[in-house]
């Protein structure tokens, strides 16, 4: 089987998944906003090492109760009956998932996405600032969303960034993207993430494939790259 071939079957396997319904994705998008305040808070405590490992015995034990009752897999929802999903629980945006900031994409009117948000200390690389690597992924979902925004979705091929002053934590950020070309099944786009005071900390440039076998089957390709592409 060849690498592609191999991703396919990852991708199509997701249209295998059971939608969550809207009651239990509100549940726990509610549980993972309080987790990621946990997440947080165990960043930054100070508690002495006595109450640090009273605190650690009642989290495992809430973890086991989450386990009595799992999946498999991460959840999905249906978009509309064409076998486009959203992936709940994403890294970047996905609300189910407290790993994720979670950052919302939203479309805008040129045709391009954006997003405002806002990263905790959760998220330090250098002491006050965003961790490269943090940035890299937002900007690789968002600029995924720009492809998947402009009717060509793909796969991250490429992903080159410029940091160009650091990005700070606990402040208000926004970014952008947007399609610069597409050509067969090639889609490049470019992004910006700046700070409060509108300068560009860190730029990206990406060229998405969309994989063979992925276009024009009746939905799969959605299935791709549509996965979590931004509700506007
Ligand atoms: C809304 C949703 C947002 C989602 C955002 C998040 C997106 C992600 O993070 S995706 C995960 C990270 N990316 C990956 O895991 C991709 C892994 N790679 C792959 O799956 C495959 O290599 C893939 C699909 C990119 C290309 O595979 P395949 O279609 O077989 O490529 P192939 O037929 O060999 O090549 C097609 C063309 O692309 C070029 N090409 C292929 N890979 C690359 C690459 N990495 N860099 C540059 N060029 C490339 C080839 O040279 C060829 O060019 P040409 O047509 O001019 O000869």
């Amino acid at each position: 089987m060849s690498g592609t071939d191999a991703v396919m079957r990852r991708v199509f396997a997701v249209r295998e998944r059971e939608a969550m319904d809207a009651a239990t994705e509100a549940a726990l998008a509610g549980l993972a906003a309080r987790v990621r305040e946990l997440t947080e808070a165990v960043v930054h405590t100070a508690v002495d090492p006595a109450e640090a490992a009273a605190v650690a015995a009642e989290v495992a034990a809430l973890a086991a109760r989450l386990n009595a009752a799992r999946r498999a897999e991460p959840p999905i929802a249906r978009i509309g009956g064409n076998g486009l999903v959203r992936q709940l629980a994403n890294p970047v945006s996905g609300a189910l998932n407290p790993v994720a900031p979670p950052v919302e994409i939203e479309f805008t009117p040129d045709g391009g996405v954006r997003t405002a948000f806002t990263l905790n200390g959760v998220y330090e690389g250098p002491p006050s600032f965003v961790h490269g690597g943090v940035s890299a992924m937002v900007l690789d979902q968002l600029l995924g969303a720009a492809a998947a925004a402009n009717g060509t979705p793909g796969m991250t091929a490429t992903l080159e960034l410029r940091y160009r002053r650091p990005t700070p934590w606990g402040v208000p950020l926004t970014a952008t993207a947007k399609v610069s070309r597409a050509e067969g099944r090639k889609t490049w786009a470019d992004a910006v993430i700046a700070g409060p005071d509108g300068r560009t900390t860190v730029e990206a440039t990406a060229m998405f494939i969309m994989p063979v076998g992925a276009h024009g089957d009746g939905g799969s390709s959605g299935d791709v790259a549509d996965g979590d592409a931004p509700r506007g």
